[in-house]
């Protein structure tokens, strides 16, 4: 099946704390940052497909599921009966949640440059990858970068998000790989959080310019519940978040990346495919889990109708 995103790093079954710190329920869902960003994009109505590898277990097939139910083509991944599938928790606390991660020596961890696919991979329009996609192992780094330097030969997209995890490597690590990414990237989705660490700056606007400074076309800050700033060739917008009764606010970030990428792949100018994501981001907070609570495009549009669309204004 011919699709127009396609993202590529590690997918987890997810183990969500439910009911508040003390709460000894967890509720099971789904992650893995650039597959709920491909969720994401196809709950938006985008052709998005997957790209990585799964065990031959039960977490396996429940991904494989959860990605035929969303309609996320899974024609790029592969399984692998010697490696499980990994898994995660995540608990909640007064500074926000934590992950546990159960995902050394995964399948994923695995994949190496010669699993990506032919030239399926090159009919995609838009590439998407993450720091986490690069933080898993070397061989899925070096499957990340070979796949954006053939994505950029052909002509496409890459947007690359900075999900910075200082449990999976440290940042100096980090900050080289990251950085050495982002340069072979159209478009930076980078939070506010993740690029201070990366870059020490705290200012907004000069980390902007530090990421357009590196030749990045288009960079879109995500500052959390305090929205947005956008920065290209024609100058700079902030988008301030909307207010919604938040309960856990675990893969917003990646929420707000498919919603984007969905929109822009539909057509829209960067800044129409910001408010879009904007919102959607918002609404994914307000349920548990990276998955479940990912609206749908019929769920943003009442949103709008509701609230009202802001627009980003230039700044
Ligand atoms: O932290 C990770 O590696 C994950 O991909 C798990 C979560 O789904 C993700 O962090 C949410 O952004």
């Amino acid at each position: 099946m011919p699709f127009d995103i396609l993202c590529l790093g590690e997918a987890m079954v997810e183990f969500n704390q439910t009911g508040g710190a003390d709460s000894d329920q967890y509720l099971r869902g789904y992650g893995g940052d650039t597959s709920n960003c491909a969720i994401a994009a196809a709950r938006q109505g985008a052709a998005s497909a997957y790209c990585t590898l799964v065990g031959q277990d039960v977490f396996g097939d429940l991904l494989l599921d959860l990605w035929q139910r969303e309609q996320v083509d899974t024609s790029t991944v592969g399984r692998r009966s010697d490696t499980p599938t990994a898994v995660y928790f995540v608990t909640h606390g007064e500074t926000g949640h934590t992950f546990t991660y159960y995902r050394k020596g995964s399948a994923a961890s695995h994949m190496a440059p010669a699993d990506l696919p032919g030239e399926t991979l090159e009919q995609a329009k838009l590439l998407h990858v993450s720091g986490i996609t690069l933080a898993v192992s070397e061989s899925l780094r070096d499957t990340a970068m070979t796949a954006m330097a053939r994505m950029r030969k052909a002509g496409k997209t890459v947007s690359f998000d900075t999900n910075l995890r200082l449990k999976l490597w440290p940042l100096e690590t980090a900050r080289d790989a990251i950085h050495a990414a982002l340069k072979q990237s159209d478009i930076a989705l980078p939070s506010l959080e993740d690029a201070t660490a990366l870059t020490g700056l705290s200012d907004p606007f000069a980390i902007l310019d530090h990421y357009r400074g590196m030749g990045i076309p288009l960079v879109v800050l995500k500052c959390g519940s305090e929205g947005v700033i956008v920065a290209n060739s024609d100058g700079r917008w902030r988008l301030p978040g909307h207010r919604v009764p938040t309960v856990d606010a675990t893969g917003a970030g990646d929420c707000f990346d498919g919603a984007f990428l969905a929109e822009l792949v539909r057509g829209a100018s960067p800044l129409d495919a910001v408010a879009y994501a904007n919102a959607a981001a918002a609404l994914t907070t307000i349920g548990y889990g990276a998955v479940a609570p990912i609206p749908r495009r019929a769920a943003v549009d009442a949103f709008f109708q509701s609230v009202g669309r802001k627009a980003p204004e230039p700044i």
